[in-house]
């Protein structure tokens, strides 16, 4: 398969890569630093078992992604529309558009500029970050779960799974992609704006009292708002799931951490904005949710 990464940061090369390896015919799409380090060097990717390096092709030209027939969708959310736009004139009719984002309003974003049946859906499980440009670097379990969003295309959604998996990459399918993406927000709500606003790695704010107490209050306004949705989520079970999982990325800097340290605009709004908005359309109280809400605003305003 013929396969465009728009956005070779963390999670787009990292996965970029392991398609490359399992023999894809892969394109990533970088800019800046990273892609002249990835021209220069090519991309090197170390995990906890061994490093690898892949050649491939790296540009910088959305125009070379244009025979995709599948794109990994890999910005941050602040770039959605920007990205989508550019891409979607040049793509051939039937290339499919995977988001494999955080957070549960891409999806819509996507299908608004490239239609409903083109654009599937993954929770995307990993721990991956780019301490410097052209290297990334990668802990923890390595799964994706793929649905579709509409149900005429799941077809297409079974097909990509089965593609992907044959590369070597443990993924699953799911028929309802969407419950699923909002269990991975709950966990990241619970975890990736605190660990931003005060700078903390997973096991600090595990360890603190104070810490551990206000995500705890987070996740359960969030789990508040997701039973609202109508989302039928077992709460005991979810709490308990989130904070365990957790235990097993104690040296993670979550995404948002890694945003704010670099001085780029967090993902603020596609994940506590759009869970304080909804809190606040279905009537849920979520004081702490929306306090760390304004600081990261405040936060993504002064940095630009
Ligand atoms: N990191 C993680 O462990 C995980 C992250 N996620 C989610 O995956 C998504 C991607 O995260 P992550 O990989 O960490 O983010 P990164 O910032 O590392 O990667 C995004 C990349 O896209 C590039 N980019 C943006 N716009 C363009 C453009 N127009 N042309 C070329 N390149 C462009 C960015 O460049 P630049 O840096 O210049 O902006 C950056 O290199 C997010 O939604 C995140 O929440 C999900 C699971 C785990
Ligand atoms: C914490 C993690 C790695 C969970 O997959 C994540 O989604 C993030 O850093 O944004």
């Amino acid at each position: 398969m013929k396969i465009g990464v728009a956005g070779a940061g963390a999670v787009g090369s990292f996965f970029g890569a392991l398609l490359h390896q399992g023999g894809h015919d892969v394109t990533f799409l970088a800019r800046g630093e990273q892609l002249e380090v990835l021209n220069q060097q090519g991309l090197v990717i170390q995990g906890e078992s061994e490093n690898i390096r892949i050649g491939g092709e790296f540009t910088g030209d959305p125009y070379e992604l244009a025979q995709s027939d599948l794109i990994l969708f890999c910005v941050k959310s602040n770039d959605t529309e920007q990205m989508a736009k550019q891409l979607h004139p040049i793509l051939k009719e039937d290339a499919l558009v995977i988001t494999l984002q955080n957070g549960v309003d891409n999806e819509g974003k996507l299908q608004e500029i490239f239609g409903a049946n083109r654009v599937l859906s993954a929770a995307t499980y990993v721990q991956v970050s780019m301490k410097v440009p052209g290297q990334v670097y990668q802990r923890g379990r390595v799964k994706l779960v793929i649905g579709e969003l509409i149900p005429r295309a799941s077809r297409k959604a079974k097909k990509i799974t089965e593609e992907i998996r044959s590369a070597g990459i443990d993924t699953q399918y799911s028929g309802n992609i969407l419950e699923r993406k909002w269990q991975k927000l709950l966990w990241n709500i619970t975890f990736n704006p605190l660990s931003a606003t005060i700078e903390a790695k997973l096991g600090e704010i595990l360890d603190s009292a104070p810490l551990r107490k206000t995500a705890e209050n987070i996740c359960r306004e969030a789990l508040a708002t997701v039973a609202a949705t109508g989302i039928t989520i077992d709460q005991e079970k979810a709490f308990s799931t989130i904070f365990s999982n957790a235990e097993l990325a104690r040296s993670h800097r979550t995404s948002m951490l890694q945003d704010r340290q670099r001085g780029k605009k967090m993902e603020v709004e596609s994940m506590c904005g759009y869970v304080v908005r909804k809190a606040r359309e279905l009537g849920v109280p979520a004081p702490t949710l929306e306090t760390i809400y304004y600081l990261l605003t405040f936060m993504n305003e002064r940095n630009q």
